[in-house]
C-alpha cells in the first residue's frame, strides 16, 4: 500500500506489511517518517491511498499516537464509554479497567478528569482501553512515552501474555534497546519504504546483559495472577507469564536473578525451573528497575 495526505508528498511508498500471529513487531523510523500512519492503517483508522489493508485480525487494541489528553472525563467514565463501544456492559468495563489500572499502578485517581492527569498516567488510561477486551492484534504507537519503571515492566509483560496467547503485537519506540529487548521482529522505514524484518533471536544480541528464566509455582490455592501481581515491576524482571493454573514464568536480569530466587522461597512460592542462558541487549534507560 502507498500514503499520501492530501496532496503532500507520499508517506508511505509500496509498503507491505504482514503481521504474524505469536509475534511482536517493532517499527523503527526517524520522526516524520511514517510509523504512526502505517499504524493507524493497520489498525483500520486510516485508508491507504492505494492498496489495500486486507485479513480479519479478530479483536484489536490500539494506543494511539495522541491520546485524547485534555478530556473532562474521568478514567472510570472513559473507560466505560470505551468499553461499550466495544461491546462491554459497563460494570464490566469498571472492573477490567481497575483491574489493568491497579496493575499499572494508575496514580491520581480512577474519578479524576484525565485532562487533569500526569501525562504518564494518562497514558496508563490510554494502554487499559486498548486491553479491556483481550486483543489478538495490539498496536502501540510509542506506548512507553511517559511511564514509570515499573509500568514499563507491566506493560513488557503484556505485550509478551498477547503474543504467547498466539496474539499480534505491533509498535513504535525510538530506542533500539527497548525494541530488540521486547521484539521478535524489527522493522525500519525510511524515505517512506519499509525495509525488511531483521529478526530478534534472544541468545545471539549483546552478551553484556545475559538473562535468566525461573518458572515458579504459588503455594496451595494461589492462583498464577497472585504471582504475576506480586512480581510485576519488581527490580530486574522483563516479563511474568502465567503459566499453567498456579505457575509463572519469569525473565529476570541475571544480576538480580538470586535475589528474585529469595524472595520467592521466603513467600513459600517452589522454584519449579531455572535456566541462566538466555541473553537480551542491555536496556538504554535502565527501564526495567523500579
Ligand atoms: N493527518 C495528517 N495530515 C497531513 N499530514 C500528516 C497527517 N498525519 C501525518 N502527516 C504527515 O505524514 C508524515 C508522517 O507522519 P507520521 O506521524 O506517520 O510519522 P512518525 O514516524 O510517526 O513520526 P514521529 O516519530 O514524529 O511520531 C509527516 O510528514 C506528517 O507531517
Amino acid at each position: 500500500m502507498s500514503k499520501r495526505y492530501r496532496r503532500g508528498r507520499p508517506v508511505l511508498v509500496d509498503v507491505d506489511f504482514r503481521t504474524s500471529p505469536g509475534a511482536v513487531q517493532a517499527v523503527t523510523g526517524g520522526n516524520g517518517s511514517g510509523k504512526s500512519t502505517l499504524l493507524r492503517i493497520l489498525a483500520g483508522v486510516s485508508r491507504p491511498t492505494s492498496g489495500t489493508r486486507s485479513g480479519d485480525p479478530g479483536v484489536i487494541g490500539y494506543v494511539p499516537d495522541r491520546f485524547p489528553a485534555g478530556t473532562r472525563l474521568s478514567a472510570r467514565s472513559y473507560l466505560a464509554h470505551m468499553g461499550r463501544i466495544k461491546g462491554l456492559p459497563s460494570r464490566r468495563s469498571v472492573s477490567r479497567g481497575t483491574e489493568l489500572l491497579s496493575r499499572l499502578d494508575l496514580v491520581g485517581g480512577f474519578e479524576t478528569p484525565i485532562r487533569d492527569l500526569s501525562k504518564g498516567n494518562a497514558q496508563k488510561v490510554a494502554v487499559a482501553q486498548a486491553l479491556l477486551v483481550p486483543p489478538r492484534l495490539l498496536i502501540l504507537d510509542e506506548p512507553w512515552s511517559g511511564l514509570d519503571a515499573s509500568a514499563h515492566g507491566v506493560l513488557a509483560s503484556v505485550i509478551t501474555e498477547v503474543a504467547s496467547g498466539g496474539g499480534t503485537v505491533v509498535f513504535t519506540d525510538h530506542r533500539e534497546a527497548v525494541t530488540r529487548s521486547v521484539a521478535t521482529e524489527v522493522y525500519r522505514i525510511e524515505a517512506g519504504r519499509l525495509g525488511e524484518a531483521s529478526a530478534v533471536t534472544p541468545g545471539t544480541a549483546d552478551p553484556r546483559t545475559p538473562m535468566s528464566e525461573v518458572v515458579l509455582r504459588a503455594p496451595g490455592p494461589s492462583p498464577a495472577a497472585a504471582l504475576v501481581d506480586a512480581l510485576t515491576g519488581v527490580e530486574g524482571v522483563r516479563s511474568v507469564t502465567p503459566e499453567g493454573e498456579r505457575g509463572v514464568r519469569v525473565r529476570v536480569l541475571r544480576g538480580h536473578c538470586d535475589t528474585l530466587l529469595l524472595t520467592a522461597l521466603h513467600a513459600g512460592w517452589s522454584v519449579d525451573a531455572l535456566r541462566h542462558d538466555a541473553v537480551v541487549p542491555a536496556p538504554a534507560d535502565g527501564w526495567v528497575t523500579r
